[in-house]
């Protein structure tokens, strides 16, 4: 339901439903504004922003419920929401269906994947976070240690066992065979024309010289080639090699800091794809029963079926998200897509590998390419990347997260900008309003173009299918009760325009569920008497303001195990709250 009660509330507030009239929910509270009775009837008569998409499920509701522009910048709906809320609080003093309705984490379909890093390590950082939007805590295994990053997972652990109606997820990124320029005392400045060294020798880092974490790298390189330092930030020619240096010329300079990305421009590096390193990293991972590995630099479906057969042989229900940053990886899209639960577009590597050009027509084909399989797909990498510095985005960065939630990622991620940035909660609350407002955009799901044959499990297909149509036409929200998480995803694929409620008695279940699109996942203990669970489950709902006494709900009993189901019957209900 959040694109249609997330319509409903923008027409509840931040729309005067008397006059019909588009004012801001601050305006809305306060006496009428010169802004309101004047300037915005005839920005509305224009019609000039109404977006609307081409749906094959028609949404009847959503489409009557068309949403409108909210003339303000990003910086303005920082401080407009922080108003609102306020002021909202005021207003609705001893209203106790406000709950969680009005939280980030619920109304926004479109998830949020956080970098943890220096920047939001601590206990206060990691609340603030999750209050503020994050549904997946990622731990970058190219950085820090086993003990800094078990005090995260632990953090994160002891949010979720506190909150009552919030659960983050945990996704272990993997270091992979990626080539880094090594450690060094202070960072160092490249200026163009400038001689640069290479080595493969440890330990080395002067104006001139830098080791290379790599021993190939002098065989993989050959004079001419050009080396990507930091995603392109900074570029060098090949000059010459010796047995165990590369010799270079600075094409872009600028400052070199430690553990910096390097790529060949059109080569990856002939190392496999899950190292030693890896290995370690993900037996981590397994001992701390974290919910996803983003597996960096996969090159075959090959190293994929290798992890799940590892993991397997351990019993970890770990699902593994393929990264998809190289070459080789876009040469084996779909085998690699299909091995796995989902893909990342991680564009930093990417667009360093691969011409920068091609990135956003990757972009979507991945997306479409996930969608189509069913599987969860993330966008990554520089997608507030100024917010490491400035307190607000550029307008091609808000485009940027526009673009990934209406090409139907489940997340979008930040990196730097959690990690190590400035304003790590202004990015989050950034993120959380762009989406929110693009989501309110689209009208009604669309319809995956290989209906019935992403998951062969034909009779859940098509009940997820029908419960979507019964949410957009009627403009309802969908509730769900799932042990393995199976039906909700498979909900998600199909994008059904309200929020999809999945009750789940399993707390790994409803972790997981934390990455998918438009999910909100809920923990309850089920009873043996299917009518009492789902009274009990709309009651909570009720409770947390999440529906409306009278208000309906489809209510989907359908999956691979039944729940509460004689001979595997299915069905949808329409119930009433
Ligand atoms: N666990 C960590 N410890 C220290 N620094 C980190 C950590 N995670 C991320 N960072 C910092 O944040 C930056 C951006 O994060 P990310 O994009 O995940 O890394 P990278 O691009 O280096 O793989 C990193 O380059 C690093 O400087
Ligand atoms: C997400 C990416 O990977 P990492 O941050 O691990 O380099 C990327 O390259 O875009």
């Amino acid at each position: 339901m959040a694109q249609v009660v997330a319509t409903r509330s923008i027409r509840a507030n931040y729309f005067s439903k008397a006059s019909g009239s588009l004012q801001d929910p601050v305006e809305k509270l306060k006496p009428a504004s010169f802004a309101s009775k004047v300037l915005l009837p005839d920005h509305r008569k224009s019609n000039a922003v109404v977006l609307t998409r081409n749906s094959r499920i028609t949404a009847k509701r959503a489409s009557r419920a068309e949403p409108e522009l909210i003339p303000v910048s990003p910086e303005d709906v920082l401080k407009r929401e922080e108003q609102y809320e306020q002021l909202r609080g005021i207003q609705q003093v001893g209203d106790g269906s406000v709950g969680m309705w009005s939280k980030p984490t619920v109304r926004r379909k479109t998830k949020i994947v956080c970098t943890i890093g220096p920047s939001t390590n601590k206990r206060e950082m990691v609340w603030k976070l999750a209050e503020a939007g994050m549904n997946v805590a990622r731990l970058n295994m190219s950085h820090g240690d086993h003990a800094s990053h078990q005090k995260v997972i632990d953090l994160v652990k002891e949010y979720n066992a506190q909150s009552k109606d919030n659960t983050i997820a945990i996704m272990l990124d993997t270091k992979g065979p990626e080539v880094r320029s090594g450690d060094l005392p202070q960072p160092i400045t490249l200026t163009t024309g400038q001689e640069f060294t290479f080595t493969i020798k440890r330990g080395v880092g002067t104006p001139d010289c830098v080791s290379v974490n790599y021993d190939d790298f002098v065989n993989d390189v050959e004079v001419g080639d050009m080396l990507l330092v930091d995603g392109g930030m900074m570029s060098l020619v090949v000059k010459s090699k010796t047995e165990d240096s590369v010799k270079c010329e600075v094409i872009d300079g600028g400052e070199l800091k430690s553990r910096r990305h390097l790529n060949v421009r059109g080569k990856s590096a002939t190392l496999p794809s899950i190292t030693e390193k890896d290995w370690d990293d993900i037996k981590f991972g397994v001992d701390n029963k974290v919910d996803f590995y983003a597996v960096s630099f996969v090159k075959d479906a090959e190293v994929v079926h290798e992890l799940k057969n590892y993991l397997q042989s351990c019993d970890a229900d770990i699902h593994v998200i393929v990264k998809i940053e190289s070459a080789d990886s876009i040469r084996n899209l779909h085998s690699i897509i299909t091995a796995s639960d989902g893909a990342m577009v991680a564009r930093g590597d990417l667009g360093a590998e691969l011409p920068i050009e091609e990135v956003p027509l990757l972009q979507e084909e991945i997306i479409r390419t996930c969608r189509s399989m069913g599987k969860a797909v993330i966008v990554a990498t520089n997608m507030l990347e100024s917010m490491i510095v400035h307190p607000t985005p550029t307008r091609a960065e808000v485009s940027d997260i526009a673009i990934a939630v209406r090409e139907g990622a489940d997340a979008v991620m930040l990196s730097g900008e959690t990690a190590h940035g400035k304003f790590p909660l202004k990015a989050v609350k950034v993120m959380h309003t762009v989406a929110l407002r693009t989501e309110a955009t689209i009208s009604g799901g669309e319809m995956p173009p290989n209906l019935g044959q992403a998951f062969k499990n034909h009779m859940s297909e098509m009940f997820a299918y029908h419960a979507t149509m019964m949410s957009n036409t009627l403009g309802i929200s969908t509730v769900v009760f799932t042990r393995t998480g199976f039906m909700a995803i498979l909900l998600s694929h199909y994008r059904p325009s309200g929020t999809i409620f999945a009750f789940t008695n399993e707390k790994r279940i409803q972790q997981r569920l934390a990455l998918y699109q438009g999910v909100c996942p809920i923990y309850m203990e089920f009873s043996d008497d299917a009518e009492e669970t789902f009274k009990t489950a709309l009651a909570l709902l009720q409770k947390q303001g999440m529906v409306k006494e009278g208000e309906e709900v489809a209510l989907v009993q359908s999956g691979r195990q039944p729940i509460w189901r004689f001979q595997s019957t299915h069905n949808i209900l329409v119930r009433k709250v």
